[in-house]
């Protein structure tokens, strides 16, 4: 059996002490299940800072370049508030996600039967809920030049973004959109603010376009991104996937999270391209969560949307759908058996931190595989 190469990057707060329960799995399925995940480990955001100076290594920017897939946990925090904005601990995740072009990002947004409670809508809003944000990663205004402050001489400065988006970018994620649609309810809905932003004239147009040279049997529907948010916390389940910029996707994605009940629910996968000749693709899954600097190094923290990002790793990089289905059916379990971290607490169940978590998903994960 070929090495699976598995490069580790936790990151700052909580993403350290989410990761020990991916790294606990990975533990159990090399012993027990002969995987053959080998792992190596590496510095980013803060912590990186602190070390290099520099939100990534070059070093570890080349191991994940060469890693069959990264598992990324959360980069910030305050200790870095005033660090320059180029080495910033998140510049080291968009390093990342640009110089890999991992240009697809994929969200679920998944409302376990046993949490429809824990989220601030009203049950019947949510439970059920399946949504995948498809959010175009490695454009937008988060890429887009010029991007700089400029002194006005006045006494004024300028803030500049630019918003910029090719036809190939928006055709290739509208592509991603589209095929993971005909895999589950074949409906799109894209969202742009095409009322504003030249961009989202063009995003529109090029959406238009794609579904009807090559999936008109997919059901697309557009939407003002504003009215898409809103529609989002009125009436969630009238999506299936959404797809929609960087910037619009990092949004609505929070969004999407507390229908699930917390942050700490939404994990992600962050796509490139399939290589022409070997059919693979670089991937990086990272929660969709952040460093959490309130609840860090109390070991509180929900590990549910590391161990599910690990959960699409094992689906989109390794073809592994079997122990894919089966670790996110542990998840699924433990919940029902009522076991719960502080931020989906419900009355009646048990509250448990990090690690008591991360065992009894590991412990249900080994019953059914077994
Ligand atoms: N992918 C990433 O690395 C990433 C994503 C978002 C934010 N950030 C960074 O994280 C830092 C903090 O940002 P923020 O506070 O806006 O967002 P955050 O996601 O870190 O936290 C928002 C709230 O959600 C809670 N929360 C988040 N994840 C949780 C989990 N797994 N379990 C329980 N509770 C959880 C936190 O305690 C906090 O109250 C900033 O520096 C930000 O730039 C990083
Ligand atoms: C940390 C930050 C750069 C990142 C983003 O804005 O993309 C985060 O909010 C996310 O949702 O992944
Ligand atoms: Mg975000």
């Amino acid at each position: 059996m070929m090495a699976k190469n598995l490069f580790l990057l936790p990151g700052d707060g909580i993403g350290p002490e989410a990761m020990g329960e991916v790294r606990k799995i990975i533990g159990y399925m090399n012993s027990a299940m002969k995987a053959d995940f080998v792992l190596d480990e590496g510095l980013v955001g803060g912590c990186a800072y602190d070390a290099y100076g520099a939100a990534i290594s070059e070093e570890d920017m080349a191991k994940a370049m060469k890693a069959d897939a990264v598992l990324f946990g959360a980069v910030g925090g305050p200790k870095w508030d005033h660090v320059p904005y180029e080495v910033r601990p998140e510049a080291g995740l968009l390093r990342l996600r640009k110089d890999l072009e991992l240009f697809a990002n994929l969200r679920p947004a998944i409302c376990y039967p046993a949490l429809a409670s824990a989220s601030s809508l009203k049950p019947e809003l949510v439970e059920g809920l399946d949504i995948l944000i498809v959010r175009e990663l490695t454009g937008g205004v988060y890429f887009g030049e010029p991007k700089e402050i400029i002194d006005l001489g006045n006494g004024q400065k300028r803030g500049i973004d630019t918003q910029v988006y090719d036809t190939y970018e928006i055709e290739r994620i509208a592509s991603v959109a589209f095929e993971l649609a005909r895999t589950r309810k074949n409906a799109v809905c894209s969202m742009e603010k095409r009322n504003v932003m030249k961009s989202g004239v063009l995003w529109n147009q090029v959406v238009t376009e794609t579904h009807k040279r090559s999936y008109p049997d997919v059901k697309l529907e557009h939407m003002l991104a504003d009215a898409g948010g809103m529609q989002l916390v009125r009436q969630p389940k009238q999506f299936d996937v959404i797809v929609t910029d960087n910037l619009f996707g990092d949004m609505l994605s929070d969004v999407a999270a507390m229908l699930t009940g917390s942050l700490g629910m939404l994990p992600s996968a962050s796509l490139g391209a399939p290589d022409a000749k070997t059919g693979k693709r670089k991937a990086l899954y990272e929660p969709v969560h952040g460093s959490a600097p309130d609840i860090a190094g109390k070991g509180i923290a929900n590990p549910i949307a590391m161990i599910a990002s690990f959960a699409m790793c094992l689906r989109y990089s390794f073809n592994m759908v079997k122990e894919a289905d089966n670790l996110e059916k542990a998840i699924a379990n433990v919940l029902d058996q009522g076991i719960r971290t502080g931020d989906i607490m419900a009355e009646g169940c048990q509250k448990v931190g990090t690690s008591e978590m991360g065992d009894a998903i590991l412990k249900e994960f080994a019953n059914l595989s077994a």
